[in-house]
């Protein structure tokens, strides 16, 4: 007898997403329908290329079971509730929509679980807060995809997630089980697992975001270049590691004492390897900046954790926001009514 598929709704069609919905399909138990933007036409017409290092090179014109590109409304389509939603956009708080009216017409009350397989902290609340009844689950992911072209993907660090309830209660940790046994459905991904304690493993993944990230970002440089240089590890890398773990422990995480000399030397030198956010720099692209700096910063000083660098960190990553948001026309330079320095 064959087993109903699981509806999953993806948005976010970019390396993230599109290797999600591989796997997913590739495993038998999901039907997927992929919301595509930029890349949806080349999708639509010569389908997608992957390069995947856990499911093979040459994949070509592959397509999911659905490729759309809007947010299906639920209700008013008349079709059948998504199982789970997976969000696999940028998390860019900063600027509308939030992610969570962004998928608000396809959620099913009661029904759809909301998987964000996003970097960052505390992601998940603004979810809770408006779908009460759902569950929300984080995918804290550590793999490495970049959609090289459009419906291009390149994926070549073996997908490991930790996966879990954001929240500890009986029906997000069944839909988190759940969805981890759909999404290896394949029995190939062995570090895509269930994880009870997901707030520690963001925090965990985030002593490399909240430094790395940035700091590459804001230097252009990639984090091999960071490390032969030594000062830029020793006086921002190294030292935003320090406030992250102190930020974490307040907030409730003991983490490995020896987890900052780890990170520092995890990437191979020679992969030259430029973190997303510097990525997004390059490419003139709007950065996970509130997610990935911000909110850890917020954690920690209201805490009373001192954070010199990563404050300072965050005001120069803040200013490079403004200037592409100038740049996209988000942001008309004016003084607010209340502003002091006028
Ligand atoms: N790439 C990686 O290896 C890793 C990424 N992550 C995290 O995973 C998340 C996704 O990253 P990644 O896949 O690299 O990001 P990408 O930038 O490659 O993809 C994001 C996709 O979301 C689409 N999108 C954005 N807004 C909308 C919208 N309103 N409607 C429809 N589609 C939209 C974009 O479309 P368009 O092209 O039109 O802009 C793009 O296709 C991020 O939070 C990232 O930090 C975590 C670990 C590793
Ligand atoms: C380092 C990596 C690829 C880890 O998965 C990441 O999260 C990022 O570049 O933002």
């Amino acid at each position: 007898m064959e087993v109903e598929k699981a509806r999953v709704l993806i948005v976010g069609a970019g390396g993230v997403g599109i290797m999600a919905a591989y796997a997913l399909e590739v495993g038998g138990k999901a039907a997927v329908t992929l919301v595509m933007r930029s890349n949806y036409r080349r999708a639509q017409d010569a389908g997608i290329s992957i390069d995947s290092v856990d499911h093979g090179k040459g994949i070509r014109e592959w397509r999911p079971t659905e490729i759309r590109n809007t947010i299906p409304d639920v209700s008013q389509e008349g079709i059948p509730p998504f199982d789970f939603i997976l969000v696999t956009t940028k998390n860019i708080p900063d600027v509308p929509p939030t992610v969570a009216d962004l998928v608000a017409p396809a959620v099913s009350p009661g029904h759809t679980a909301i998987v964000l397989s996003q970097n960052g902290l505390n992601i998940e609340r603004p979810l809770l807060a408006r779908f009460p009844q759902n569950p929300i689950l984080s995918s804290v992911s550590m793999i490495s995809t970049t959609e090289t072209s459009p419906a291009v993907v390149v994926h070549d660090f073996a997908d490991a997630q930790k996966i879990g309830p954001f929240v500890p209660q009986p029906a997000a940790e069944a839909a988190a089980r759940r969805y981890v046994a759909v999404y290896n459905g394949s029995g190939r991904l062995a570090d895509v697992v269930y994880d009870a304690d997901v707030p520690r493993a963001r925090w965990h993944k985030l002593v490399y975001n909240a430094s790395f990230n940035p700091v590459a970002a804001a230097l252009r440089m990639d984090t091999a270049r960071m490390r032969m240089s030594r000062h830029v590890v020793d006086d921002l890398v190294r030292p935003i590691m320090l406030e992250v773990v102190a930020a974490a422990r307040a907030a409730g995480h003991v983490l490995p004492p020896d987890l900052p000399d780890a990170l520092i030397r995890v990437d191979p030198v020679e992969a030259a390897f430029r973190p997303s956010m510097c990525q997004d720099a390059d490419k003139g692209n709007l950065m996970e900046i509130e997610t990935i700096v911000g909110e850890p910063l917020r954690e920690g000083e209201a805490r009373g954790v001192p954070m010199p660098t990563l404050r300072t960190v965050y005001g120069i990553l803040k200013g490079l926001q403004l200037q592409t948001k100038v740049a996209k026309g988000l942001w008309e330079p004016a003084f607010d009514d209340d502003n002091p320095y006028r």
